[in-house]
């Protein structure tokens, strides 16, 4: 996994790298300024014209080195330098006298020098991880003037304005990049949602900074890579009693399409046998849909009102569809009281938790939950910003032992020791109705066939997330549907078993 560190721990592998590697300050900007650039190539192949904006500080230095870099590599290159010359750092100093006449930087100091950025893109290199306070006066001038041109941005390590590790507060102005290109190791702030606008699309390169002290980093974030993910083995003499007994429990009356789409996923996702307990409403349309489901009618016609006890169940996967009524509340709570097998527990189950936080303590240790932010936060309260969102999915699962994935753009795993990893697959096609529903499906799969519950949400989201890009390759993002998902699910799983 890779580890998200603060901006004082990054700081500090920079000092590290320097001291030790060794390489001296000037060299490293060169280092990160030549990986920059490449990536920019990469994205941007031909450009006409291009204004690079930079700080007085090492983030400014980079700039300074990326536009000499550029030079011959694109059209037209404008140079601006915002703030006062006589702070600026060493390294912006070399990199300043390297530039040469051709580029010969304008200075900006008020607001009448700010130009109108008529190029096709600015490379924002005003602030980077050492931005010590909101942005205000020129500098936020400067950043309003870029973010009403027409023209792409691509920032440097981050967008300028925006704090890596804590709020930015609303005062503060802040450059709307369209991508931002970092050294490193990703920033805390891109993996949430309310910085979307500024970090556009982001891009993590490698600058050589020490391994050993990166490692040796206290952190409780990372994120999931795809070296992470170890599928549970197929053997020869497995037959299906040992690839996992799922229960499925899920539908109700007009909702029993999410029961199908959590039975086709789970069996997709490589479970031995699937039990649905469906309503009586739901008994031929489940064993059309899905062939391979074995289906247990409830006593009632139209929702769930009890569980049969479970037998040699490996999981039990809950809430797809179910609703929230009485009867089903009481089959969730008695279900509760009798099941030793870890729960996989979704959309109305965990409403269900919300309105009755007093069945939480029963919910079988290492369990998963599975919230969207709508349905975490009738479990937690609201929260003020996104940092503190974060902070209350680790209090809660701590204080539960559970299990959680906060589903949406980098959904968030989180275990009972509140350490929390990202995962990077997915994307915004996925936002429909049924998507959850294939996710539960495959966590489900996973841990029957083995996998301890936390290693079965981490895979179980990155395969889902697969799937989806899949799907959003095949159908488009805007059309692609949660049966989509599920029919990519063999392709995404195919995938990770050739990399292992
Ligand atoms: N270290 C390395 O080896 C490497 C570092 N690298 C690069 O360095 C970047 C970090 O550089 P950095 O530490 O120099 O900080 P940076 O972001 O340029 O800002 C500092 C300047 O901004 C000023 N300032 C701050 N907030 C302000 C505000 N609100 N409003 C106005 N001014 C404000 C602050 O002034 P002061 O607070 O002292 O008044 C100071 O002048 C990093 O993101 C990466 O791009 C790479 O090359 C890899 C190797
Ligand atoms: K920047």
């Amino acid at each position: 996994m890779r580890p998200i560190l603060n901006s004082q721990q990054i700081r500090e592998a920079d000092a590290f790298t320097i001291a030790n590697e060794p390489i001296s300050s000037v060299n490293l900007m060169e280092r990160a300024a030549s990986a920059f650039t490449q990536k920019f190539l990469e994205l941007f192949a031909s450009v006409p014209s291009v204004a690079v904006v930079c700080g007085v500080g090492n983030n400014g230095g980079d700039g300074l080195a990326i536009a000499r870099m550029l030079q011959g590599e694109v059209g037209h290159i404008e140079v601006y330098v915002v703030g006062n010359l006589e702070k600026a750092s060493e390294d912006f100093r070399v990199n300043y006298d390297r530039l040469g006449e051709r580029l010969s930087p304008k200075i900006v100091v008020d607001e009448s020098q700010i130009p109108e950025f008529d190029t096709s893109l600015i490379i924002d290199g005003m602030f980077g991880s050492g931005l010590s306070r909101p942005v205000e006066g020129v500098y936020a001038q400067v950043i309003e003037r870029i973010n009403a041109s027409e023209a792409q941005v691509c920032a440097i390590d981050i967008p300028s304005g925006l704090f890596a590790d804590k709020p930015t507060p609303s005062a503060g102005a802040v450059v709307e990049a369209t991508h931002t290109i970092s050294f490193q190791l990703p920033k805390l702030v891109f993996f949430m949602p309310s910085a979307a606008s500024y970090v556009g699309s982001w891009h993590v390169v490698p600058i050589g900074l020490s391994e050993e002290f990166l490692l040796q980093q206290t952190t409780d974030k990372w994120q999931i890579e795809l070296r992470d993910i170890h599928l549970p083995l197929k053997r020869r003499f497995d037959h299906k009693g040992t690839n996992g007994r799922v229960l499925l429990v899920a539908g109700s009356k007009g909702k029993m399409g999410a029961a199908i789409l959590s039975a086709k996923a789970a069996l997709r996702s490589g479970c031995g046998l699937l039990f649905a307990h469906v309503p009586c409403c739901g008994l031929d349309i489940l064993q059309v849909a899905v062939p391979e489901a074995m289906v247990e009618v409830d006593e009632h016609t139209e929702i769930i009102s009890e569980v049969l006890p479970e037998e040699q169940i490996d999981v039990i996967v809950i809430g797809p569809g179910i609703g929230t009524g009485k009867l089903t509340e009481n089959a969730l709570a008695q279900l509760l009281q009798k099941a030793t097998a870890p729960m996989v527990m979704d959309a109305d189950a965990i409403n269900i938790l919300a309105a009755n936080t007093h069945l939480l303590s029963a919910v079988p240790p290492e369990s998963v939950l599975t919230p969207h932010p709508g349905e975490f936060k009738r479990l937690v309260g609201d929260w003020k910003d996104d940092f503190e969102k974060l902070e209350k999915l680790k209090a809660f699962c701590k204080k539960y032992q559970l299990n959680m994935v906060l589903k949406g753009a980098y959904s968030a795993v989180c275990d009972t020791k509140g350490q929390i990893t990202f995962n990077p697959t997915g994307n915004p096609g996925m936002a429909t109705g049924g998507s959850g529903d294939v996710l539960t499906g495959v966590i489900g799969a996973l841990i029957g066939q083995g996998m301890n519950p936390l290693e079965a949400l981490r895979a179980g989201v990155y395969i889902h997330g697969l799937a989806g890009d899949l799907a959003a390759h095949a159908q488009g993002y805007r059309s692609m549907t949660a049966s989509d998902i599920v029919a990519m699910l063999p392709q995404a799983i195919n995938q990770l078993d050739k990399k292992c």
